[in-house]
């Protein structure tokens, strides 16, 4: 139950000193989750996919389509950089984004990273009929996104925290966030980190 949310949230009240990174991959719920979160932390919350679409004038499958993949991960390098240097936020990036050796580097160093795991199954289920993930159209989205669990999972693994996503309301992740925030928040205490 949403209401459930409060106490949660109202623990992290003020504790939130470093930009909270989702990341996983495509279908996970990390936009979703990501924009409910912040509603009950009372953060911003920002999009990486829809900060990079603001900065390039147009959509992701259409940079996708005129400049290739590896342009879309320059310019996703550099709008997610300029996002951690702004004051702590919810930040949803796209499920290519802690790939990256260079972001994944800085999100570890500056931020606190969320996992939002999901299987194959739900992955699916939530990204069939959405066209607007160029991925996803190069050929059979269960054999595309089983790939990609294969070879990101265990990327997404050195993320702080890891929360399992399933098939319930968006509200039960948010819930598991923040108690993981909680938690990880709590052993950075206890370890006399008082930069987290
Ligand atoms: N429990 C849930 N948690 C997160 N998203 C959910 C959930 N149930 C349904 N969805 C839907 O799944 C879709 C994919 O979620 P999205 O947040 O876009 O994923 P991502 O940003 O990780 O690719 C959205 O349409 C969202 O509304
Ligand atoms: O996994 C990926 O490489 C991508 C995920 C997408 O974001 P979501 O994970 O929010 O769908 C988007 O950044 C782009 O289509 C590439
Ligand atoms: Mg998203």
């Amino acid at each position: 139950m949403a209401d459930d949310l409060n106490p949660l949230a109202a623990a992290l009240n003020g504790r939130i000193k470093r930009t909270v990174v989702l990341v996983g991959l495509m279908g996970a719920g990390k936009s979703c989750v990501g924009r409910r979160l912040a509603a009950r932390l009372n953060l911003s919350f920002v999009d990486a996919d829809t900060a990079f679409e603001t900065a390039a004038g147009c959509t992701i499958s259409d940079y996708f389509a005129r400049h290739g993949e590896a342009a879309f991960r320059e310019g996703e390098r550099k709008v997610i950089a300029r996002l951690l240097d702004q004051e702590p936020m919810i930040l949803a990036t796209g499920g290519g984004a802690f790939i990256d050796p260079t972001t994944r580097a800085r999100i570890l160093e500056g931020a606190v990273s969320v996992w939002i795991r999901a299987d194959l199954p739900l992955l699916l289920k939530r990204t069939v009929g959405r066209d607007h993930r160029p991925l996803l159209k190069q050929g059979d989205p269960a054999e595309i996104l089983g790939r990609l669990i294969e070879t990101r999972h265990p990327i997404y693994a050195e993320a702080d925290i890891i929360v399992d996503s399933t098939d319930e309301a968006p509200d039960a992740t948010v819930g598991r966030v923040l108690t993981g925030l909680a938690d990880h928040l709590n052993a950075a205490r206890t370890a006399g980190d008082v930069t987290r």
